[in-house]
């Protein structure tokens, strides 16, 4: 309704004296050398600006009482405490070819003025009188352990691409890698990694000898040290006190820092205070190339890991996520050294206590279907199952946010909010309002959050043993049945197989699906043969009485082209009746060719989308897909029919049959 403004009785115009601004009346006090007052409020301490730009931060109290940190049972000063860290930094930063290393100082170089004068620099090595070389001379700055607050500040100031999305998410750029890079991923081959490790044909380890691994150590370092300034994360890997793993991270960006930040698990300021010495630590120099003259390096990118030194070099790429499936690299060779299995998987747990694992390649569902409102998330990608249950590496959750829709995924849309970081998503200029459509930058955008977003998060991150093992495979030749129930053979067929089949892309005109198999669900993280997770996996299972499913999350009704991906609702179903019991009490048939169990009837999902075969028109396509597939199977499960799967040979025998007969 427009208002003519007239008759309210609270404001009107009178056309006719609007001549001009009201003359402003200034009433003299009693105090006459008060010229105005603005309100009534007491006037603030500060003489210059400076000063009330110091008034603003006030130094937060520790939480407790710092208690005074030993080292060899002797008391250390705060002090001391602060020099000592800074001696660790700069040990991690020494160049190992020069005498002089850096010197380090903590805080941001353009907040110099306010640093108090009690930190020294720390140099790493007793500065010669001779040889002292420029970068000797230098300071590095440490930002360490930043807050999310604190880290958006740097990202914006300094890091083009950086903006803050309305729902207050930290929208970055990763640069020309908006994934990860699988075939410039080197492991060190030494006397241990010789035999420990799985090399050769079908290996995701590419090796490298120690020598190259220096010669890019050395250039990361000098790289990273000559940079005003420089980010160091010290956080945990893996929610099991007795398994739990010290990394450190140095970076160049704040986007990298804040990545870590929430994927990571965080140290509270106790557990900081007895920090110490890393397990691990990354030296990540992503935006400087690897030098292609340099032996071994066959493109500007190289990931390099060195388990003797427990160190991994990042040159000529960005994308974050190499960080944190680098770390899972790791723990696939730690881990299993203990007994205890390494999974790429999801996790969560219902009401009951009842646990049930999601194994997975990229994209099949592990973060969405773990995501679930009606059970307590423990993680969604990477865990551990030791002796004691499951227990996540990570403290955050890394979801793929193409298409990403709130009614459909309404955790992980809520989730996208101040702290989280939104890799490559494409925003309105104006209200920075994210169209989750747009695939401009990316196919791959990604949402970084610490799990704790997720209202139902199970902090600790630890559960009982796995009572549901789900493999997840995103089918677009679209003959996998929506579920099938497994007998032990089968799932470790189906885990040792990891197949997955996407559309290659999203040009126009592919209409062909390609298989993808990755041993585990995971060949590009696993560090041993697959059958030797293969074997732990069936040891656990067998012994915890877990029950195996194959759940396809991808097409029914034809291939790619011509049917749809099945609705994300009937996936939930079928999760739910897995989680809730129901489905072991349904009655099954046998499908030919890959000789999987089917139910023939689900609670909330067509009985008739069941059975694939049902929902194809043309039957003799369908067929033809089914043996194809079953093919592809086959072929590529030639490589392990030579190995042992544990020390129970029958079960080899038994995982081999358990494959497409035709
Ligand atoms: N029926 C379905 N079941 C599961 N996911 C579906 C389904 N239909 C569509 N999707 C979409 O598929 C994607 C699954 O991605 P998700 O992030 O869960 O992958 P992921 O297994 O966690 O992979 P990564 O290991 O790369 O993180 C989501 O974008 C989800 O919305
Ligand atoms: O590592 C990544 O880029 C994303 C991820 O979780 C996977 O690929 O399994
Ligand atoms: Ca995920
Ligand atoms: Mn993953």
């Amino acid at each position: 309704m427009a208002s003519d403004g007239v008759g309210n009785g609270e404001f009107s115009f009178d056309n006719k004296r609007r001549t001009g601004l009201p003359k402003i009346q200034t009433q003299k006090t009693q105090d006459e050398n008060v010229v105005c007052h603005d309100d009534s409020a007491t006037p603030v301490k500060a003489q210059t600006l400076d000063e009330l730009h110091s008034l603003q931060k006030k130094k937060s109290a520790p939480t407790t009482p710092i208690k005074s940190p030993h080292v060899f049972g002797v008391a250390v000063s705060e002090e001391e405490r602060q020099k000592q860290q800074l001696q660790s930094i700069s040990a991690s930063l020494a160049s190992l070819t020069r005498e002089t290393g850096p010197k380090v100082v903590k805080g941001d170089p353009a907040r110099q003025a306010e640093t108090p004068k009690v930190q020294q620099p720390v140099h790493h090595h007793p500065t010669p009188a001779l040889n002292i070389s420029d970068s000797g001379l230098k300071f590095t700055h440490i930002l360490y352990n930043l807050s999310p607050a604190e880290l958006y500040e740097q990202a914006i100031k300094y890091e083009k691409g950086s903006f803050i999305t309305s729902s207050g998410a930290l929208a970055t750029l990763s640069g020309a890698k908006t994934g990860r890079s699988p075939r410039d991923k080197r492991v060190v081959r030494d006397e241990t990694t010789e035999d420990d490790l799985w090399w050769g044909k079908g290996s995701p380890n590419i090796e490298m000898d120690e020598q190259t691994f220096l010669i890019n150590r050395e250039r990361a370092v000098d790289y990273l040290c000559s940079l005003e300034k420089v980010f160091v994360n010290d956080q945990f890997l893996n929610w099991d006190p007795n398994n739990r793993i010290k990394v450190r991270i140095v970076s160049a960006r704040a986007y990298h820092s804040l990545f870590m930040h929430n994927m990571c698990i965080r140290p509270t300021p106790e557990e900081l205070e007895d920090f110490g010495t890393p397990d691990f630590t990354i030296y990540n120099a992503g935006q400087f190339p690897c030098n292609r003259y340099t032996h071994y390096m066959t493109s500007s990118t190289s990931i390099d890991i060195n388990l003797a030194r427990r160190e991994m070099v990042i040159l000529g790429t960005q994308y974050a996520g190499e960080m944190k499936k680098g770390l899972f690299g790791v723990m696939h060779y730690l881990m299993p050294k203990r007994q205890i299995l390494s999974l790429h998987s999801g996790c969560n747990m219902g009401k009951e206590g009842d646990v049930a694992l999601f194994f997975g390649l990229s994209g099949t569902g592990k973060t969405t279907l773990s995501t679930d409102h009606n059970r307590y998330l423990i993680g969604d990608d990477e865990h551990c199952w030791s002796d004691h249950g499951v227990s996540n590496i990570e403290g955050g959750c890394y979801a793929k946010c193409i298409d990403l829709v709130r009614e459909k995924e309404p955790d992980i849309w809520n989730a996208i909010k101040f702290g989280t970081v939104l890799e490559n998503v494409v925003f309105e200029e104006h209200t920075r309002e994210v169209d989750y459509t747009d695939k401009s930058v990316t196919e791959n955008t990604r949402a970084a959050y610490p799990i704790e977003y997720i209202p139902n998060a199970k902090i600790p991150c630890v559960g009982p043993h796995p009572k549901n093992v789900i493999l997840l495979a995103c089918d677009a030749f679209g003959v996998l049945p929506p579920v099938s129930k497994l007998n032990l053979a089968q799932t470790m067929y189906h885990f040792i197989s990891g197949y997955t089949a996407l559309v290659a892309g999203t040009e126009d005109g592919i209409k062909e699906p390609t298989a993808t198999f990755s041993a585990c669900f995971g060949a590009a993280f696993i560090m041993l043969h697959p059958t030797k997770y293969a074997a732990m996996l069936a040891e656990k299972m067998q012994k915890h009485g877990a029950t195996g499913w194959l759940v396809n999350t991808g097409w029914s009704g034809g291939s790619y082209g011509s049917g749809s991906r099945i609705k994300l609702a009937y996936t939930r179903k079928i999760i739910d009746a897995i989680h809730s019991g129901a489905l072991l009490k349904a009655e099954y048939k046998k499908t030919e060719v890959f000789g999987l169990e089917i139910p023939t009837a689900l609670e909330g999902v067509p009985s008739e989308i069941l059975d694939p075969v049902n929902t194809w028109p043309d039957k003799k396509a369908h067929k033809d897909t089914l043996l194809k597939l079953g093919g592809l199977f086959r072929k590529n499960f030639e490589v392990f029919t030579n190995y042992k799967i544990g020390s129970d040979s029958n079960l080899t025998e038994e995982i081999l049959a358990a494959g497409p007969n035709f």
